[in-house]
Parts: structure tokens; C-alpha cells; sequence
């Protein structure tokens, strides 16, 4: 990202591309980074209590039953930790795993060549599984199921599937769209974890712990101002820190403190609440030109500079989650804590009756 901001066109528009505060990995080199920093077994993985404990017992069982565990779905956000746990799974087994992913596998085949060739009790990581083609996916969950592909040979009337057997192996599929995936395939996975977004406590472990591994010297109070704007979210917890880091050497300091913190995410545009620029900008938008909304997804991402899809599915599902912004019958809307956050006042005390979350309007479609 350019040191100022995702403004990089200067006319108004934000590069909703250029986000520091963006869930999904960015470049090649940051999964370089991110390998380095990712936990390699379960107890030294903070957070997700819930799913680590019951991970923890499905592995344990496994072990004991000498056979390998169920298949494992991990859903969640993006940054989260679900291929770190895939990772984790294999560790933990002592099994050796095989990655691929949903966009990787458009044809059957492509699955079968894989399928064929694991080894017993390998553990295979699907990512983003619900990308999969859909006769791939029906492969898969036969196989999941029978330990059996049927690979077609020849072509036309005269093709013919001849059955192949295969060892015993776990799926670990990962997906951000867990409502995507076909009921056939999910209900082939015995056991599934959600991850959730991490407390600011959690995150301040997982910055402690990368700075020991990144050898960065930091306060508490500077790993409490990250962990804080980071959107309970690893990934960008772990991208802050090095910006943080970046800015305290360029000013010859060799210590991430408070200052270093405050000034380098205001650099960013990062603010007390993680919300960067294009998040701000929709809110102003709704807030000073719409007067709070409703207003539709089109004609706000026009005010905005940016295609209704990214302001869809980058900036909106924090902005909903955080309670900043309702999603209406007839648009969206922005709540008291939008106009709070802008330090403006809302028009009008309390919430108005469209400003309820669908479902509670009775009778009303989304459009
Ligand atoms: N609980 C955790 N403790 C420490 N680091 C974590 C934790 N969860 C995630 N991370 C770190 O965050 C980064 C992203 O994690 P990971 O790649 O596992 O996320 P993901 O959910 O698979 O993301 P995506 O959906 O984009 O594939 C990695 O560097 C990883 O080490």
C-alpha cells in the first residue's frame, strides 16, 4: 500500500484494493510471513477455545483408535486461522497433508488424479472448498463416504467407470461460504468447526507471540493498540504489527510503543475502531449526504467511487457486524453509532421503523 492511503487516484475515489485492514492474504510475500508466524500444534494455537477443544478430543479419539479422524469442515472469515488449523490437523495426526482448493479442481478428474494417488491416513486440505465444480464435489463426497472413486475410461456411449479403491484418508475443507456448500457434501463431514472472530485478549497473545518470532520489541500498551484496531482478525493483527514496526525503524526506534502505534495507523488510516478509509467513506456518505438512508447498494457505492460489490462483500459485513450500518428493506442504513463514530448527531433519537434488521420487518422483501 502506498503511504498515502488508498486515495491513490487524489480524486476522492478510495482503492478499496490497497487495504491494510483487508481479511484475505495479499501478496506472496505475506504468506511467506504468515507461514513463519502460524502455530504448529494445537496447544500452542490461542483462541477458538470451543473448536480447539473439540478438535482436540475428534484428533485425540483418532489417535487412540489408531484410524483416521472424521472429515473435518472449518468455516469462518477470512484470516481467521483455518488452514493453520488444517495444518495443526495434520501435525497432530502425524500424517502428511496434500493441499489443494475449490478453484484448483474444476474438472472430476482433476479431483480422481488426486484421490488416487494419497496415501493412507494423509490428510487432504480443500480451501475454499465451496469453489469446487459441482461434478467434482460429487466425486468427492462419494469418496469421502466409500473410500472409492469411479474413474471413467474411454469416452462417449462406450465409457466405462471402473471402481478404485482408496486408503483411509481425512478431508479438511475450509470455507469462508459455509451455506454454499450442497447438503450432500457437508453432511459428509463429521465434525464442524466455526471460527469466530478473536477478543482483543486473544489477539494480543498471537501479537506477543509474533513479535517474539518477528524479534520486534514491544510494549504492552503498543500490542494493545494494534490488537485493538485489527477487527479480530490475526491476518490484519499480524500486517498491523509489521507496519507498526516499519514506521518505528524508519523513525530510528527500535521499540513498537503506544506512539509508534498511534502514529503508524494513523498513517494507514486505520482508526480507534479498525475502520479505514473506504469503511469511513461509506459511512459519510450515508450519514451527510443520504441523512442516515435508507439508501440502495448502487447509488451509495457511486457515492463512494467504488462497484457495488466490493462495497457488498469489503467494507459491509464489518460495518453490519460492528452494528454500524442495518441492512434494510430499502437499502441500507446507518444506526446511532455510525453518526457516533463521525462525531455528528443522529436526526432522530432511537431507531426508525425501517431501520430494523430484515426479519424483523414483517412483510417486506430486501431489494
Ligand atoms: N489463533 C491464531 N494464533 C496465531 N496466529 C494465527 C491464529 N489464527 C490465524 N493466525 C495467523 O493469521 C494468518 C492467517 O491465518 P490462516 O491463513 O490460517 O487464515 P485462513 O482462515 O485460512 O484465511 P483464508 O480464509 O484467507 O485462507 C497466519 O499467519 C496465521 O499464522
Amino acid at each position: 500500500m502506498s503511504a498515502d492511503g488508498p486515495d491513490r487516484a487524489g480524486d476522492g475515489s478510495v482503492d478499496a484494493t490497497a487495504r491494510v485492514v483487508d481479511g484475505a492474504a495479499a501478496t506472496d510475500e505475506e504468506r511467506q510471513v504468515e507461514a513463519a508466524l502460524r502455530p504448529r500444534r494445537l496447544a500452542e494455537f490461542p483462541g477458538q477455545q470451543r473448536v480447539r477443544d473439540q478438535l482436540g478430543l475428534v484428533l485425540e479419539a483418532a489417535r487412540r483408535r489408531q484410524a483416521p479422524p472424521d472429515h473435518v469442515l472449518l468455516s469462518g472469515p477470512p484470516g481467521l486461522g483455518k488452514t493453520t488449523l488444517a495444518m495443526i490437523i495434520s501435525a497432530e495426526l502425524e500424517q502428511p497433508m496434500r493441499i489443494t482448493s475449490g478453484p484448483a479442481i474444476q474438472h472430476a478428474g482433476d479431483l480422481a488424479a488426486v484421490l488416487s494417488s494419497l496415501v493412507e491416513g494423509e490428510v487432504l486440505f480443500v480451501d475454499e472448498i465451496h469453489r469446487m465444480a459441482r461434478p467434482a464435489e460429487e466425486l468427492l463426497y462419494l469418496a469421502m463416504e466409500d473410500f472409492r472413486v469411479d474413474v471413467i475410461v474411454g469416452k462417449g456411449p462406450g465409457a466405462t467407470a471402473i471402481p478404485l479403491e482408496l486408503p483411509p484418508f481425512t478431508v479438511v475443507g475450509a470455507t469462508t461460504r459455509a451455506g454454499l456448500l450442497p447438503a450432500p457434501l457437508r453432511d459428509r463431514f463429521g465434525f464442524t468447526g466455526h471460527l469466530d472472530y478473536y477478543s482483543t485478549e486473544d489477539l494480543q497473545r498471537i501479537l506477543v507471540r509474533s513479535a517474539g518470532l518477528l524479534e520486534i520489541e514491544a510494549t504492552r500498551d503498543g500490542i494493545y493498540e494494534i490488537a485493538s484496531r485489527s477487527r479480530g482478525t490475526p491476518r490484519i493483527a499480524n500486517r498491523l504489527l509489521r507496519r507498526v514496526r516499519d514506521w518505528a525503524q524508519v523513525h530510528g526506534q527500535h521499540i513498537v510503543d503506544h506512539e509508534a502505534a498511534l502514529a503508524a495507523l494513523e498513517l494507514f488510516d486505520v482508526d480507534q475502531q479498525g475502520l479505514d478509509r473506504l469503511d469511513r467513506a461509506v459511512l459519510e456518505a450515508l450519514c451527510k449526504r443520504f441523512g442516515g438512508g435508507p439508501v440502495g447498494l448502487g447509488t451509495l457505492a457511486v457515492a463512494v467511487g467504488e462497484e457495488p460489490d466490493t462495497v457488498e462483500t469489503v467494507a459491509e459485513p464489518y460495518l453490519v457486524r460492528e452494528g454500524y450500518i442495518v441492512r434494510t428493506p430499502r437499502g441500507r442504513s446507518a444506526s446511532r453509532t455510525a453518526w457516533e463514530h463521525l462525531g455528528l448527531t443522529p436526526p432522530h433519537p432511537g431507531v426508525a421503523q425501517d431501520q430494523l434488521p430484515i426479519g424483523e420487518q414483517p412483510g417486506r422483501l430486501d431489494h
